[in-house]
């Protein structure tokens, strides 16, 4: 199949790119990705492109559906070396998205579903593990920033800080209360339109290292179950950091519809970040991509945008790891400064450019699960 496709993008053209986009590096056969009938195509647009993107993604779309009748879910991704191309084409596409009650028969998810139906936690429709190769890269931020965006998109959606080692939801999110029992069941708390479970509401933050071990690991597990999440669409699991016994214990025994994997640029050319990865493929957990916080610098009082940790590492290796790029969040001082304050970025200015950021990244999550519709996308 992937070379049936790359046959037929041999044939597509945009303007101001030197031949077709293969002989131009914009696709490569690791940017296609199949499954069954479904098929990811990631577009690296230059950052100097001039031409027209959604053009451009139209002729892939229309070339490889007209030509390949046997994909019946396509999903064409712009990832581009510096965003530039990416941003204007999506803030070109500024119109509401498409979501849907119920997942789409065929979602675009890389990688093989292996979840076995009756492991699935009743009502929860999509458990979706937020993971870093290792600790400080934005992870517990990351994640509330989606899970908000999520709620505020009109998804049920719950918060599970499963980080056994350092629950930081309950700071994040400034929440000092105790959740409440309803016969043997643990009653999450409500704030942001996110239900909401730690384990720092019932772990001391002193409670000896000792206790947060395989144990632990297993009683949350247990609670995952047994906490009243009623109906949700997603419940966003913030992971441990790193790849360690208790993370592949729970990589294993939730039953995970995918992983996302969020790294800093200069750490995913570490072997953590792919440990991480592969930590999830072994356990056959489809892995949705890579998201890459602090990717640049934007200065707060002239704007100007600095790489500091060299931006675009996170992209190019996706890229080459063969998964996908869900998009980047830049270093601002609005991100963490919301996040000490206790109300995720995202609540405190949902219309700022920041938090247009997450928007995209949960989107992508969203519609490779099956939850929304590509706005690009008509197949079904
Ligand atoms: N994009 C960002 N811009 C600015 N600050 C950020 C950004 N992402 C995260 N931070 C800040 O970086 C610090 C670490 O973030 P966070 O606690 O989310 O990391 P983590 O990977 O979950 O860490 P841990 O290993 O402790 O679980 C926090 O102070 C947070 O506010």
């Amino acid at each position: 199949m992937i070379t049936r496709i790359m046959a037929h993008l041999a044939h597509v053209e945009a303007e101001g790119i030197k031949g077709n986009i293969i002989e131009a590096g914009l696709v490569t056969e690791k940017d296609v990705s199949v499954n069954g009938h479904k098929v990811v195509v990631s577009v690296n647009v230059p950052g100097d492109f001039m031409g027209d993107i959604k053009a451009l993604q139209q002729d892939i779309e229309t070339r490889l559906k007209g030509n390949i009748p046997q994909i019946e879910n396509l999903l064409v991704v712009l990832t581009g070396e510096s965003g530039v191309a990416l941003a204007k084409a999506e803030a070109e596409a500024k119109a509401p998205p498409k979501l849907r009650k119920e997942p789409a028969k065929n979602p675009g998810v890389p990688g093989p579903d292996m979840r076995p139906a009756q492991a699935a936690i009743p009502g929860i429709k999509h458990i979706v593990a937020v993971a870093s190769g290792k600790g400080g890269v934005g992870k517990s931020t990351t994640a509330v920033n989606i899970a908000a965006t999520l709620a505020s998109l009109g998804f049920k959606v719950g918060l599970l800080d499963a980080d056994i080692y350092g629950p930081s939801i309950p700071r994040l999110l400034d929440i000092t209360e105790r959740p409440g029992m309803e016969g043997d069941r643990v009653v999450p708390i409500e704030k942001y339109g996110m239900k909401i479970m730690s384990m720092g509401f019932l772990m001391d933050e002193e409670a000896p290292l000792i206790w947060r071990g395989p144990m632990v690991v297993t009683a949350l597990m247990q609670m995952t179950r047994d906490v009243k999440w009623g109906e949700l669409d997603f419940l966003i699991l913030d992971m441990p950091p790193g790849t360690g016994d208790a993370q592949l214990t729970m990589a294993q025994q939730t039953p995970l519809s995918g992983a996302v994997i969020v790294s800093t640029p200069q750490d995913l050319a570490l072997v953590d970040a792919r440990k991480g990865l592969k930590m999830f493929r072994d356990v056959d957990v489809p892995i949705l991509g890579i998201i890459e916080n602090m990717s640049t610098f934007v200065c707060p009082h002239c704007g100007e945008v600095s790489e500091i940790f060299g931006h675009g590492g996170a992209e190019a290796d996706a890229r080459r790891l063969g998964v996908m790029f869900l998009g980047a969040v830049p270093l601002h001082m609005a991100i963490r400064e919301y996040s000490d304050a206790g109300k995720p970025l995202v609540v405190a200015e949902p219309d700022s450019v920041h938090a247009d950021f997450y928007r995209k990244v949960s989107l992508k999550i969203a519609t490779l699960l099956g939850m929304a519709e590509d706005d690009e996308e008509d197949d079904d």
